[in-house]
């Protein structure tokens, strides 16, 4: 706003600036013009009277050299008598041929006598000493051309000397009035005002007229009133000798002078010539005044541009500015609003004590995890938790330690979930978990973990306080399709529990319940039977089917439980996998597994190499390799006779880290057989990188060979790729003799199988392995 407001003023001032300067320079301007206008209209009306005087006094002389040629006046200048003329002829003949009409002549003798003058019938008066000019021209006989002046008038004089045959003979002089002098200058529209200064002629002060202003004598008959008056108004001395003129506004006048110089070119008076302004015609001036002030409004038109343009340019700056701010003030005022809503929306979503999500929110994410599911498949469970004596302990210690105690079992929880979990608070002493990524022994080890959490007494205020958590669990998809429905479908979960005794669990579906339960058993039963070395070792063996001889064997473990009695691998592997017993099942049976080998070997027993199988979760241990080197070590194993069977799905899991761990077996002499092949989709551009040294042709590609063509092309394409790669090539559940004819066609020779033997118990091995050796 201080912008806008600086550009406001700025343009103010320039306007302001702009139109005293052109209203100063117009005025300048156009008086400087018309100060040229009178100087030049004055000096047109005194070259006006300067013309009109010499036109006069040119005239006079030129009549006064005529008269000085006429031989009648000659003569009548010799007799010094005039009657011999016909005077009255010829001053009618001069009127009528020359511009002049009031002449009059007068003839003076060579003495200065008046021998005649038209005027008067008077004659032979003395001249010479009266007058200056005719005394002059008695002693310097030449022309005079002069104005005069006397009591009676102003007038125009020539003075001729007459010769005759060399000899001056009188003069000839000739006297015009001024009067036409006044009118043709009245005509022109001057005003002309003559006046003589007094002490110039003594007889002036007698002057006829008897108008006189100070020391001046107003000569002229027609003079202009107005202007004598206005002469007489003020100094006359102020009207003379004017340099070049005098503007009278009052009276519209320009008044100027001219010098009125006596025969000698002495000043004898003055002509006071005046016009009246209106007269002057001062239309060029008006125009210029118009053109200036056309430039004026159009540079002030540009000036108004140019500042629309600042103010257009600032103006947008401005509003851009102002936008800026706007808009930051936007962003701020959204972010505190945002910040306000998140409040709120926290506030709305989360329970006031805990700070953990209600119901709503854990409705929400339910929902979410449903969504999930249906893209990924990932299932999701619903934990319902209710505290068993929530009652008592608020009814006993007050509702703060209530509190309190509810806070610390926040705690508590929290350490049970997993970080994509969601732990809520429905109220009261209601919790509820949204399990994600859920699987059987996920759910359990949740439920055994906040079983154990919920064993240790609480401290709260020094007050030692037991609780338990009755627990219920829905899963999804199998248990409700909507959220809500989950929820309510995990609390009914959770009264059974309380039904059934309190501080346990229950699942909506009551074989979950069982499932869980027997899950929960076989932990318990595997890590039993791993202490009580439940677990042994069978071996299958491995035939070249080309001469019948024991190429290896594959070490498969069975358990042996005291109750159940022999349990298979596919009972229980895919749990230990699952729970992560599978790490200590692997290296029960390698251990295992080798000191029977080392036992056989002791008794000179030869059977090629024992495979073992090792799970991808444990040679992705972060210390398998070492337990690996150590083991073998430690036992004094000949690595050459080890080979590790490995699955190909779980190889083609990350082959580029499988392929630096199997590079590190095999720097331990170990050999690597990629088992299941064909069922792992290997990527063929992974498989030539492989450090493998083996490929084993999974059972399902067996069994309906030779029958099945799809079957046969494709364990043809198995052993041909073995092949071509340099792998040793072995197909296992190889029963029957088509089977095997069908793999020794092909160039599959060694067989593992039930067509050779099933897995079998050391006894039974040791006795096959005897009668292989002995060539049976
Ligand atoms: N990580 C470990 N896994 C192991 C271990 N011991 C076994 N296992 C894996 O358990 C799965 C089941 O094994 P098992 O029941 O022993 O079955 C093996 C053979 O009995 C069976 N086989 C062999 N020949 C035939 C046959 O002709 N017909 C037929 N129906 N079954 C036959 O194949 C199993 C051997 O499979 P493989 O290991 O892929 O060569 C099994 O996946 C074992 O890998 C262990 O110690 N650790």
């Amino acid at each position: 706003m201080t912008q806008f407001l600086r550009i406001i003023v700025i343009a103010v001032l320039l306007i302001t600036v702009f139109l005293t300067g052109s209203y100063l320079y117009v005025t300048n301007k156009v008086e400087t013009l018309k100060n040229e206008k009178y100087f030049e209209v004055s000096r047109d009306m005194k070259n006006k009277l300067q013309s009109l005087i010499k036109e006069k006094s040119e005239a006079i002389l030129l009549v006064t050299l005529a008269l000085s040629a006429n031989q009648n006046i000659k003569d009548a200048l010799k007799q010094k008598n005039h009657s011999s003329l016909e005077i009255d002829n010829l001053i009618t003949t001069l009127q009528r041929y020359s511009s002049l009409k009031n002449i009059w002549i007068q003839f003076i003798s060579p003495e200065g006598r008046s021998i005649y003058r038209s005027w008067s019938d008077k004659s032979g008066d003395e001249l010479s000493f009266a007058r200056q000019d005719v005394k002059q021209l008695i002693n310097n006989p030449k022309v005079i051309s002069t104005i005069s002046t006397g009591k009676f008038d102003m007038t125009f004089k020539a003075m001729v000397p007459i010769y005759e045959k060399g000899k001056f003979i009188g003069i000839v002089e000739t006297i015009a009035k001024f009067y036409s002098i006044s009118e043709k200058m009245k005509r022109s529209g001057n005003d002309l005002l003559i006046v003589v200064d007094k002490s110039y002629k003594k007889q002036l002060s007698e002057a006829y007229s008897n108008t006189f202003v100070e020391n001046y004598y107003i000569v002229n008959p027609f003079k202009s009133d107005k202007l004598l008056e206005i002469v007489k108004s003020s100094s006359i001395t102020k009207y003379l000798d004017i340099p070049a003129y005098i503007v009278d506004k009052e009276h519209s006048l320009l008044i100027t002078t001219l010098r009125l110089p006596d025969l000698n070119a002495k000043p004898m008076g003055y002509f006071i010539i005046a016009k009246d302004l209106r007269l002057i015609d001062l239309s060029d001036i008006q125009q210029a005044k118009n053109s200036i002030l056309e430039v004026t409004l159009l540079i002030f038109l540009l000036i108004i541009v140019f500042l629309y343009y600042v103010y257009n340019v600032n103006y947008k700056r401005f509003i851009e500015e102002q936008n800026e701010i706007l808009e930051q003030s936007v962003e701020e005022k959204t972010k505190e609003l945002e910040l306000q809503s998140n409040i709120l929306r926290f506030i709305a979503h989360h329970d006031h004590l805990t700070q953990l999500p209600n119901k709503v929110l854990l409705l929400d994410r339910i929902e979410e995890a449903i969504k999930h599911y249906k893209s990924t498949g990932e299932q999701l469970s619903i934990f319902f938790l209710d505290l068993d004596s929530f009652k008592d302990v608020n009814d006993t210690y007050g509702h703060e330690v209530g509190d309190e105690l509810l806070l610390e079992i926040t705690k508590r929880l929290q350490k049970c979930i997993k970080n994509d979990d969601t732990l809520a608070r429905l109220g009261g002493d209601e919790f509820a978990i949204l399990h994600r990524n859920t699987t059987h022994f996920s759910m359990i080890n949740l439920i055994e973990s906040i079983l154990i959490q919920m064993k240790k007494p609480f401290n709260i205020k020094n007050i030692e306080i037991y609780t338990t958590f009755s627990i219920g669990v829905a899963l999804y998809p199998q248990d409700a399709k909507k959220a809500s429905q989950l929820l309510r479908n995990a609390e009914t979960a959770m009264y059974k529990a309380k039904d059934s005794g309190k501080n346990t669990y229950q699942f909506y579906e009551k074989k979950m319940t069982e499932m869980a339960l027997q899950k929960i058993q076989l932990d318990a039963d595997i890590r039993k039977a791993l202490k009580n070395r439940e677990f042994v070792s069978y071996f299958q063996p491995k035939i070249d089917a080309r001469n019948g001889k024991i190429v290896g064997l594959e070490a498969l473990i069975r358990w042996i439980h005291p109750q159940k009695g022999l349990i298979n691998p596919n009972d229980f592997i895919p749990f230990c996998e699952e729970t992560g017993l599978i790490l200590e099942i692997d290296k029960y049976m390698l251990t295992h597994a080798i000191k029977q080998i080392l036992k056989w070997q002791q008794k000179g027993l030869e059977f090629g190499k024992v495979s073992v199988n090792v799970s991808t979760k444990k040679i992705e241990s972060s210390n398998y390799i070492e337990e690996l080197s150590y083991t073998v070590e430690s036992l004094q194993f000949d690595t050459a006779l080890l080979e590790l069977e490995i699955l190909e799905g779980q190889i083609m899991k990350d082959p580029q880290k499988s392929i630096d761990i199997l590079n590190k077996i095999q720097n331990l002499g170990i050999s690597v057989s990629i088992d299941d092949f064909g069922t792992g989709y290997s990527s063929l551009s992974y498989l030539k990188k492989l450090p493998v040294n083996k490929i084993k042709i999974d059972r399902s590609f067996i069994i309906d060979v030779p029958k099945n063509k799809d079957d046969v092309a494709i364990v043809k394409t198995i052993i041909s790729l073995a092949k071509n790669l340099g792998l040793q090539i072995i197909a296992e559940g190889v029963e029957t003799k088509e089977q095997l004819d069908f793999l020794v066609q092909e160039g599959c020779y060694d067989i593992q199988g039930y067509y050779f033997s099933k897995p079998l118990p050391v006894d039974e091995c040791e006795a096959f392995i005897i009668s292989k050796n002995r060539g049976v």
